[in-house]
């Protein structure tokens, strides 16, 4: 297992497209799971759940999704069309997140979504230390209402993305990150 620093300072994202096998065994999503459900949450509210998609349901969900994806974009290029056909087919597993962030008296919504991407962001660097690579995706499904109930959403809730995870196809390229000092100032009165 990777040194915990070197591991936060490695993560980056493979696209869902370059996702492949080994898939994540039953214990390794339990685990994953658990480290996603490990984060900063005021108030011990839990406003998130997950929902596990297998890769061999992929079939279905498209077969449900993809009426939706035509009303919507009625214009989509076929090559696109294409691609969205296989959204949940892409990689093994598929973990969507969602928020339950509710009107609270206490704890205002925005913490509660805050909450839920923590969690989200704990699952894909689960996913790392576990050995596999992931993507958060958002996209159309994740603010369509009549798509997230079919991918599972009950009233009231949302999901904040969808993490598409499996062992990269190929060795992932790195992007340019912010330097410390272009993020990082000292707080002083005068501006
Ligand atoms: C809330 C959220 C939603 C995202 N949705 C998408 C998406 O729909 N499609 C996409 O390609 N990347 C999406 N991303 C970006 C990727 O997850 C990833 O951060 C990006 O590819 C950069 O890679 P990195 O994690 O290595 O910096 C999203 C990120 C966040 C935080």
């Amino acid at each position: 297992m990777p040194d915990a620093l070197e591991l936060l300072k490695t993560r980056r994202s493979v696209s869902a497209f370059l996702l492949g096998d080994p898939a994540p065994s039953d214990a390794d999503i339990r685990q994953m799971i658990e480290i996603a459900a490990r984060v900063p949450d005021h108030g011990k509210l839990t406003p998130w759940r997950f929902i596990l998609y297998r890769r061999e349901q992929g079939e279905r969900l498209s077969e449900l999704l993809m009426p939706l994806y035509h009303a919507r974009f009625p214009n989509a290029e076929a090559q696109r069309v294409e691609q969205e056909r296989g959204r949940f087919s892409r990689s093994p597993v598929t973990i969507g997140v969602i928020s339950k962030a509710a009107t609270h008296a206490k704890i205002p919504e925005w913490e509660q979504f805050l909450s839920a991407g923590a969690s989200t962001m704990n699952l894909v660097l689960a996913a790392h230390a576990l050995g596999f690579a992931a993507q958060w995706v958002s996209d159309w499904c994740a603010d369509d209402v009549a798509a997230s109930a079919l991918l599972g959403a009950g009233p009231g809730e949302r999901f904040v993305g969808f993490v598409h995870i499996g062992t990269p196809k190929e060795k992932p390229l790195d992007r340019p990150r912010p330097a410390v000092d272009e993020v990082l100032s000292n707080w002083s009165e005068a501006r």
